[in-house]
């Protein structure tokens, strides 16, 4: 994929796109406006245990992108991975521990080509760019490996 590509999600039932930016890398982008409460994403999750993690997981590309979660770390397959942050975040998440799945859910309206983002917490590892940095506090929500461990 070229950096300015953009990749119709055609199996996707809302007309969602993949799009680049030079810094935020890859991020999700709606075509059609989203009422607030609308599932846009389940993702199965692909779980790696604390050791596996520890040995392993957390020397590699996966601790941008893996979620705490019970017993380890979890890699959200499909769109999951592909969020980016933003500290007034237009999508929340919900940890389905026993079927293994975060389901992604608007938290207001979108309007049509606005970007998808979720909150990965007060304890980022890159520089923002999203345009309101505004702190909140997600603590209940940490999703990042890093925003857990490294205070
Ligand atoms: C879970 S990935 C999100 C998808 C990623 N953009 C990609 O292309 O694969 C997390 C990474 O995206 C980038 N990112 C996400 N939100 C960002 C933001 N608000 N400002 C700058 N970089 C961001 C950072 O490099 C971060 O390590």
């Amino acid at each position: 994929m070229s950096n300015d590509e953009v990749i119709v999600l055609k199996q996707h039932c809302l007309a969602l796109e993949l799009r680049s930016d030079p810094i935020k890398g890859r991020g999700v982008f709606t075509k059609e406006r989203l009422v607030r409460n609308t599932l846009v994403e389940i993702s199965p999750i692909l779980l790696f245990n604390e050791e596996e993690y520890a040995s392993h997981g957390k020397y590699t590309i996966l601790d941008q992108y893996t979620y705490c979660w019970q017993g380890g770390y979890a890699l959200a397959l499909g769109l999951g991975s592909m969020f980016n942050h933003d500290s007034s975040p237009n999508v929340g998440f919900i940890r389905d521990i026993p079927n293994k799945l975060i389901r992604y859910v608007t938290l207001r309206d979108i309007e049509k080509e606005e970007e998808l983002c979720i909150s990965y917490g007060n304890h980022l590892w890159f520089e923002d760019d999203s345009n309101d940095q505004t702190q909140v506090s997600s603590d209940e929500d940490e999703p990042f490996p890093f925003a857990a461990d490294d205070d």
